[in-house]
């Protein structure tokens, strides 16, 4: 199969959907890879680089997908991309589609069959979405801690205080890969943390990994308020796979909170746990709402492409792979690639998606045989 990786087009996103090194896996499986000039050029891999691994060079995106039988890239495609995709093509990326009616609609459009990484499955977790959520989780507390800074509009607290001045108080809503990561740096510099969760199975594994070095409660309405209103930095970090993230905390809720407290909402890419949050970029990431700093933005790994497009390729390579050799029959083969197939032939085959966007749902059996 010809597997084509155009470079990143959203904004401050420098991953790349194949590394050199997994350019090369494809190459010694018989595939043929093809890769936008300087697409690597945001991890340190220059053309060179993907040529030594047997890859080929595109002039231009567009020469990528005309060409490509698979696309692999990292985030949603962007409106030029979506036009560019077809019927009989493979798309293989991030796609975020409950929170975007615009990117569904373009994508049905296209034809395209579309795997969505954050929704592809092995057993009950999400191996394609938990690289980059443990990236976030570990990104969230550097995010709040600039936030937190008194020139930032912050509250001038030092994460883990020091002898004798209390240290701030993280809350991280959903103990997930996300929130563990979270909370794992926020205890690493010695804030007083506290995760809330519905999963009792979780919150017990939760108590084993900390042993004491965090607290975790029940996520009820109660718990939720009376922790809000003690936090200085709050994380967002609750899923529903596919669905749009639960609005835990509401504008009034908000009032509960500390002055100049910090809300890093990373849950905004399945469109955010707090009502208040809307998408930001690393170019200008904060906004205020009633004197809370909210940090939202969705593709916080993109900030740190180098180790972001290697951690996230070490998880999609094998999925890949099965795609590049199988094509459809591997979707229908291989149950935790069809958990990602969200379109196919204008078609859309996620439940969640379609119930997020009162649209119709078929299932990949249907739509495949078909
Ligand atoms: N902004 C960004 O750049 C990035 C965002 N993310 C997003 O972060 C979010 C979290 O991802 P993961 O940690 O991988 O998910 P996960 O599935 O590992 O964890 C989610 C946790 O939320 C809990 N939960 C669900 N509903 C809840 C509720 N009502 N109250 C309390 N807890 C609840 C679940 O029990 C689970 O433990 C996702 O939306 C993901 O897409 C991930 C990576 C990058
Ligand atoms: C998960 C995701 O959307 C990201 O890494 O940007
Ligand atoms: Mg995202």
């Amino acid at each position: 199969m010809l597997v084509g990786v155009p470079k990143e087009i959203k904004k401050q996103e420098a991953r790349v959907g194949l590394t050199p090194a997994a350019a090369r896996e494809y190459v010694e499986r018989g595939h043929s890879v093809l890769v936008e000039t300087n697409a690597g050029i945001g991890i340190g891999a220059d053309d060179e680089a993907y040529i030594t691994a047997g890859a080929q060079i595109a002039a231009t995106a567009a020469e990528v997908f005309e060409k490509a039988e698979m696309i692999v890239k990292v985030k949603e495609p962007q409106p030029s991309e979506w036009v560019q995709l077809r019927e009989g093509q493979l798309l293989f990326t991030y796609l975020h589609l409950a929170p975007d009616p615009a990117q569904t609609k373009g994508l049905l459009e296209s034809g395209v069959t579309s795997i969505a990484y954050e929704t592809v499955t092995e057993g009950v977790g999400l191996p394609l979405l938990a690289p980059m959520s443990e990236v976030a989780g570990r990104l969230s507390i550097e995010a709040a801690a600039l936030a937190s800074r008194n020139f930032n509009g912050g509250n001038g607290l030092l994460m883990g205080g020091v002898p004798g001045v209390a240290p701030a108080r993280v809350l991280v809503l959903g103990g997930g890969v996300v929130g563990t990561h979270a909370a794992r740096m926020a205890v690493g510099l010695g804030a007083d943390v506290t995760i809330l969760d519905r999963s009792l199975p979780r919150l017990r594994q939760l108590d084993e990994l900390f042993t004491g070095r965090a607290r975790n409660l029940f996520s009820t309405s109660e718990a939720l308020e009376m922790e809000l209103a003690q936090a200085d930095v709050v994380i967002g970090s609750v899923l529903i796979p596919g669905a749009n993230a639960p609005k835990l905390v509401t504008k009034d809720m908000l009032g509960l909170m500390k002055p100049r407290s910090v809300v890093v909402d990373v849950a905004i890419d399945q469109g955010g746990c707090f009502e208040t949050s809307h998408a930001t970029t690393h170019e200008d990431p904060t906004y205020e709402v009633d004197g809370v700093i909210h940090y939202c933005v969705a593709n916080m790994p993109g900030c740190v492409p180098t180790t972001s497009s290697h951690a996230l390729n070490n998880a999609t390579l094998p999925y890949g792979l099965a795609l590049a050799d199988g094509g459809l029959s591997a979707i229908m083969e291989n149950a935790g690639l069809r958990a990602g197939l969200s379109t196919h032939r204008g078609k859309l085959t996620s439940a969640p998606v379609a119930e997020a966007l009162g649209l119709a749902c078929s299932t990949p059996a249907e739509v495949i045989a078909a």
